[in-house]
């Protein structure tokens, strides 16, 4: 079973969704950029390495979240970090998603009406994130 990271990319009391291409399922849903943790590697540095890749930014893990969800029918365990910009002027570009969205701590609220459609995985890690953007 692979470890799957995604990051919460935290800048100016917001955070960083992105929305899926691929597979088909996932298309048009919003996640937390991020990535399966490879061989060899420690949870922070495939964070790190993925947000490089798919954001074209250097980011720095914060701290990570509670709780740990199953995603992918149960083959991958998904956990989620508190991350910020190495460089807080860098502009996140999206390389996999076809759009980024920086949202605030009441939109995270799944009644809110600018609320995106996140992967259902996601969504028990947001009201974490949204505690540490109203703060
Ligand atoms: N990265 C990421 N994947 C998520 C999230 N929520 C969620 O259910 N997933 C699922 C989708 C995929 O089944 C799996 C991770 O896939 P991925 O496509 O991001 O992983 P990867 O970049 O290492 O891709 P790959 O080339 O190894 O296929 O976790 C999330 O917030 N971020």
């Amino acid at each position: 079973m692979a470890l799957v990271v995604g990051g919460a990319v935290v800048r100016d009391g917001r955070v960083l969704a992105a929305r899926r291409t691929w597979p088909a399922e996932h298309a048009g849903r919003w996640e937390l950029p991020g990535g399966k943790v490879e061989a060899g590697e420690t949870p922070d540095d495939a964070l790190v390495r993925e947000l490089q890749e798919e954001l074209g930014v250097a980011t720095t893990v914060v701290r990570w979240l509670d709780g740990a969800q199953q995603v992918a029918g149960g083959r991958h365990t998904l956990r989620a970090a508190l991350v910020a910009l190495a460089d807080p002027t860098a502009e996140p570009t999206p390389v996999d998603h076809d759009e980024l969205r920086w949202l605030t701590a009441d939109q995270l609220d799944p009644a809110h009406p600018e609320a995106v459609d996140w992967l259902e995985p996601d969504r028990p890690f947001l009201p974490e994130v949204a505690a540490h953007l109203a703060h």
